[in-house]
């Protein structure tokens, strides 16, 4: 990697973090709060993370659940500070330049209540376009755009909460997409998905962000066929730590022939990998719509009126 005299970042990198950490104290009780006493303990979920991701990339993090993901991304998307060490994307401080990052990044979570149920999916995003201070004829012409992106021109004027869980990640992603970032993080992109909606979204960010768009995607997954799939390069995660990085072919064959991802994460984390439940079975509840992806029956996603 090529440095500036400042250790800042210049040429290829997108995402730099050095000796980063995030420490969450206990919450204190109250005979603690009533002397002032400082908290004992606390989670590390980030413990002296050292990353670079080029430009162009897609890098995944796979880790079982609790092993820090999120936490990680909340610092890279400046939605949480580090206790220590630092991190740039872009080239920009997350600490020292917030608004610069968030500037150059899309976010991309599997949180639907972030969106306006009663809205339709068109108004959503001219919603969230006018966050990122685009004036109304720009954002109707960006938001177009993104919905034939996103293959949901089709529902743009049905309201969100008729929508399948296929059709809300798909709008998570235009959302993520709106400041044509040059970063897009998504963490557990798949999570509510059935199988087919989730190879079909893999199929979408495979084809459309990454072949079309060019865009460096930071990926936390908990699904190691997602992960062998899309990522040019991977880090197992566990306990806040970076066990590992390779691309999924070079850690499998560094534990010889006929390895698996599973084996490559037993053999760093001494743990076996499980897949987080129900996001490989059908989903109860749900039935395959129109374009195969899944739509809740019955459930709020049916219900009238009400969210
Ligand atoms: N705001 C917070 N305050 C205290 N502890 C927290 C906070 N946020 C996360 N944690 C703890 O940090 C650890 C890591 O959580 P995180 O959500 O980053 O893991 P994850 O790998 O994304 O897990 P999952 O796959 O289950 O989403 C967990 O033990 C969690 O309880």
């Amino acid at each position: 990697m090529r440095r500036s005299s400042g250790g800042g970042i210049i040429g290829e990198a997108a995402i730099e973090t050095c000796k980063l950490t995030k420490t969450f104290a206990s919450p204190r009780g109250l005979p603690d709060l009533l002397r002032r006493r400082p908290s004992a303990g606390g989670v590390t979920p980030v413990d002296g993370v050292d990353l670079l991701i080029r430009k162009g990339e897609v890098f995944g993090i796979l880790g079982p659940n609790g092993a820090g993901k999120t936490t990680l991304i909340k610092i890279l998307c400046t939605l949480i500070l580090p206790t220590a060490g630092r991190a740039k994307v872009n080239g920009y401080d997350v600490e020292r330049e917030s608004g610069r990052v968030r500037e150059s990044i899309g976010l991309v979570t599997t949180d639907e209540r972030s969106f306006y149920w009663r809205l339709t999916g068109r108004e959503n995003l001219e919603f969230f376009a006018s966050l990122h201070n685009f004036y109304s004829d720009e954002a109707r012409d960006v938001v177009d755009d993104l919905l034939g992106v996103v293959d949901l021109k089709y529902a743009a004027d049905e309201r969100f909460l008729t929508y399948s869980a296929g059709m809300k990640q798909r709008m998570a992603i235009a959302r993520g997409l709106l400041n044509d970032p040059a970063v897009l993080f998504m963490d557990e992109p798949t999570r509510s998905l059935d199988p087919g909606a989730a190879q079909g979204l893999r199929d979408f960010i495979k084809g459309e962000i990454v072949r079309e768009r060019g865009k460096t995607i930071f990926i936390s997954t908990h699904n190691l066929e997602e992960a062998e799939e899309l990522c040019d390069r991977m880090a197992i995660f566990d306990d806040g730590r970076i066990k590992v990085i390779g691309s999924p072919a070079d850690l499998k064959a560094s534990l010889g022939d006929g390895s698996k991802l599973s084996d490559v994460f037993l053999h760093y984390t001494g743990k076996k990998f499980e897949e987080r439940g129900g996001a490989g079975g059908a989903a109860p509840g749900f039935r395959q719509d129109r374009r195969g992806f899944p739509h809740r029956v019955g459930g709020l996603g049916r219900r009238r009126g009400g969210v």
